[in-house]
């Protein structure tokens, strides 16, 4: 079957709810690396529950992924691939209100586009995190990109234009960094993300990788944290989206060096491992006034 975008543009790839349970934060938190320093009670608001203002990161709505994560491969359009060739690419949260640690939250997934990248293919996944008992309560929404390497040439470009600005060519403002440990994908894929490419040796080699690599999805909550901790001054509710492209893969034990530029509220930033190379080619945060200079 060919790539036929007209087919697959608003496909609703599932309307389900989700349990964002106390435990499944508190784990999500862990693993982007919140309580580095156990004894650190700023962030106990993310893996403490009796903490008075215990809540959740805004990142953490990526973990929505997990209700459409066999669905989405069933859409109209698409036609079947190795799941090996699929890397994510890039990801958007734009954050109206925080989950509350131990809700149920309703995730309505759409296709919203497949765009033809020449060597491959942009699928863009949008999912809608909203409050069950009051479906005019947003919490997120995501955009979350998956390139397929070998699937694209078929001509249709897509019909989203969502750029993420590049960041400055000055010597960045602040930059932050953040060690990974060498099991965190072992620990991430416990969030829901259970794609065998971060655990299985084989499947990653059948990727391209010379073993398996962190899930995207985590550098991402890394990423988010990073600026947290640099610009935020504990305050979670500035942050207002995170967009992020991710152009090479992390190995888990790897450091994750997040190089940031300040421009009015938004902080623009590229990031690299300290071992080897660039992941992040361009990533944005977009905060609330009032934000720390
Ligand atoms: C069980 C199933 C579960 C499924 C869901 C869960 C999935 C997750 O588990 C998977 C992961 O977490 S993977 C880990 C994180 N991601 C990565 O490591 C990918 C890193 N990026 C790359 O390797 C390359 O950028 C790559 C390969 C993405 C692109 O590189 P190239 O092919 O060399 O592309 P290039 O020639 O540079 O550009 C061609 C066109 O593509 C656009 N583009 C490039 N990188 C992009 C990216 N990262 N995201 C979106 N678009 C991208 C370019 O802009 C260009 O398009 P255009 O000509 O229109 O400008």
């Amino acid at each position: 079957m060919e790539v036929d975008p007209s087919k697959a543009r608003g496909h609703v790839i599932c309307e389900e709810d989700m349990m964002f349970t106390e435990e499944l934060c508190q784990l999500y938190h862990l693993c982007v690396g919140f309580n580095q320093d156990p004894c650190n009670e700023d962030d106990f608001k993310f893996i403490y529950e009796y903490d008075d203002d215990f809540t959740t990161f805004p990142t953490i709505s990526v973990l929505a992924l997990k209700v459409c994560l066999t669905k989405m491969f069933e859409t109209p359009g698409l036609p079947q691939f190795n799941i090996m060739s699929l890397l994510h690419g890039e990801q958007i949260v734009e954050v109206s209100n925080p989950i509350p640690p131990g809700s149920s939250v309703r995730c309505v997934a759409v296709m919203e586009d497949l765009a033809d990248k020449g060597k491959g293919m942009l699928m863009t996944v949008r999912i809608d995190l909203k409050n069950p008992e009051n479906l005019d309560e947003m919490y997120s929404r995501c955009y979350m990109k998956f390139y397929v390497r070998g699937l694209g040439g078929f001509g249709d470009k897509g019909i989203l234009d969502q750029k993420i600005p590049d960041p400055p060519t000055r010597e960045p403002d602040q930059s932050f960094e953040a060690p990974t440990d060498e099991r965190l994908a072992l620990f991430y894929r416990l969030c829901g993300d259970v794609n065998p490419l971060h655990i299985v040796p084989s499947a990653a080699q059948l990727a391209g990788f010379e073993k398996p690599i962190l899930h995207g999805l985590c550098t991402y909550g890394i990423l988010g944290r990073a600026v947290y901790e640099t610009y935020c001054e504990g305050d979670v509710s500035l942050i207002k989206n995170i967009s992020v492209r991710f152009v090479s893969h992390v190995y888990p034990g790897e450091t994750i060096k997040v190089d940031m530029f300040k421009e009015g509220d938004s902080i623009l930033f590229s990031a690299s491992t300290v071992e080897r190379k660039t992941v992040i080619s361009t990533g944005v945060v977009d905060l609330k006034p009032q934000a720390k200079i």
